[in-house]
């Protein structure tokens, strides 16, 4: 199970940190390295911080890698097995479709988990959620500065969309246990609203480091009791905290500090 092998290794490593992939060529290029290299060097770097992995796929498919994302995916289950690998794809479409979006993500890819959008409905989820080992991280209220046009939205029901996603995310849609949802971290109150509505379930937190998202007010509004409960994931302010030939280094050591930042709020 997912959920099962996240938080065995969120209480080996003592760390809520996933670390983002997102390549980026004019960065890559600048430092005269190939991308399949990089990306090694970057998970070598900072494997010992990470709960989880977080490629994310229009950053490979922008420029025809799909190869090394296969490769790179491999790399980890081979070298770090214990990590799981979070395929950021954030899939939505009718259930004829999804079948194969979930066999992209769980079969060409081998991918733990994959984000998927929930905008077509629960039926559209089962082709993923019948995968019952796998992980599917539903889009709940996104970082991005305008998700509240839709996901604020009040409903007859007196509560915004996002909260509804999240109600039937656990009341209706989670009949294997296997759904996660995805709560910026640049909405803290409305984090706090989402774990109230769907008690333990473990949430993917993107929004820390390059979009200003808070972490203290974070870790208050969505940590679990337990200490465990959600994933804590930065990209560019890890991946790209060096642009020079110590950049591998220099990522280790801004994962080392964010994983160290994240359990000073979770212990305060
Ligand atoms: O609401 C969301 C959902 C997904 N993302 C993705 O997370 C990373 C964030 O990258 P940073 O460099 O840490 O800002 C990126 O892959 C997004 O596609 C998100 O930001 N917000």
């Amino acid at each position: 199970m997912f959920i099962d092998k996240l938080e065995q290794r969120q209480r080996q490593v003592n760390s809520l940190l996933c670390v983002g992939l997102d390549p980026q060529p004019t960065k890559i290029e600048a430092l005269g390295i190939n991308l399949l290299p990089w990306l090694k060097n970057i998970i070598d770097a900072t494997a010992d911080h990470v709960c989880a992995f977080k490629p994310q796929i229009a950053h490979f498919s922008a420029m025809a890698a799909e190869q090394p994302l296969t490769d790179i995916i491999q790399y980890i289950h081979q070298n770090y097995p214990d990590i799981p690998v979070i395929l950021d794809s954030k899939r939505g479409d009718i259930g004829s479709t999804a079948e194969r979006y979930a066999e992209e993500a769980f079969g060409r890819y081998q991918a733990d988990a994959l984000t998927v959008n929930p905008y077509l409905g629960g039926d559209t989820l089962s082709p993923y959620t019948q995968y019952k080992d796998k992980g599917v991280v539903v889009l709940c209220k996104t970082s991005n500065q305008q998700s509240g046009q839709l996901q604020d939205l009040v409903l007859q029901s007196g509560q915004p969309l996002f909260l509804q996603v999240a109600q039937l995310a656990a009341q209706y849609w989670n009949n294997n246990q296997n759904i996660l949802l995805v709560v910026g971290a640049t909405y803290p109150e409305q984090l706090a609203a989402v774990r109230q509505q769907v008690g333990d379930m473990p949430l993917l937190i993107p929004g820390i480091g390059a979009q200003g998202g808070d972490l203290a007010a974070t870790l208050e509004a969505g940590l679990r009791s337990d200490g465990l409960g959600l994933i804590i994931s930065a990209s560019r302010s890890v991946i790209y905290a060096g642009d020079g030939t110590d950049y591998a280094k220099q990522a280790e050591m801004a994962a080392e500090q964010l994983k160290m930042d994240i359990n000073h709020f979770r212990t305060h």
